[in-house]
């Protein structure tokens, strides 16, 4: 099973954007490049998810996500994944438990965008996944000020590295995260799926 997984040199920094990508869209495109250049990665994986373990509907088949990204993202330093399929876990805490294993040499960081810190205190074993690895945050329109009132927010405060800072993220020892207010787009698989272009 392993030499199915993405390879990742030693010592390298890989953001883990985890989605539904049902379907992936521009704004997975922009969020991963702001990613790349304010966090200093060298790769980000998107880890197209088997199904979101808070969303009661099914996304569309596994194939047609990853062909869809495969097929809008390219980009030199990103992998489109499903790393979460082939090892077994949805649960974003088990994800990272499990990738940590694997790749014991790699530094990961969880990113999302700001809607999803928002609802971040609802994970399952949230305040561990803080523990684990750095989180790099992306500001979406709407999401803002939902994001800096939130519950992960104000218990991780006082490790929240300051915006000039973001270069350090990957280095930082957890936990750790840090929000960018980087350009926003303002799109969203939802509203793809609402316009029957999906
Ligand atoms: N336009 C965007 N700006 C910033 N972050 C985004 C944007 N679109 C998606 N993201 C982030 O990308 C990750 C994966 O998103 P997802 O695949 O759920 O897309 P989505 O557009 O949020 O989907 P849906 O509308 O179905 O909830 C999440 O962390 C989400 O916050
Ligand atoms: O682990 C959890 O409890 C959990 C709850 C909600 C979302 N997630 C993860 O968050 C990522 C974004 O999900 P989504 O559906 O908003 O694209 C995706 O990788 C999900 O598996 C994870």
């Amino acid at each position: 099973m392993r030499y199915e997984l993405p390879h990742a040199v030693d010592g390298q920094a890989i953001g883990l954007l985890g989605g539904s990508f049902n379907p992936p869209h521009a704004g997975h495109v922009h969020i991963t490049r702001e990613a790349l250049k304010r966090f200093s990665l060298d790769r980000v994986w998107w880890l197209v998810s088997p199904g979101n373990p808070l969303k009661a509907e099914g996304p569309a088949p596994m194939e047609r996500r990853l062909a869809a990204a495969r097929a809008l993202v390219h980009h030199p330093s990103v992998d489109v994944t499903d790393v979460e399929a082939r090892i077994g876990t949805r649960f974003t805490a088990e994800t990272i438990e499990r990738l940590r294993r694997l790749y014991p040499r790699t530094r990961f960081v969880w990113l999302m965008g700001a809607d999803n810190l928002a609802q971040f205190h609802k994970w399952d074993r949230w305040e561990q996944i803080m523990e684990m690895v750095p989180v790099g945050v992306l500001a979406r329109p709407d999401g803002r000020m939902p994001a800096r009132m939130s519950k992960a927010a104000a218990r991780y405060e006082r490790w929240r590295l300051p915006a000039r800072e973001s270069h350090m993220l990957a280095r930082a020892t957890p936990p750790a995260w840090c929000f960018v207010n980087v350009p926003m787009l303002d799109i969203s698989s939802s509203e793809i799926r609402a316009s029957g272009h999906w």
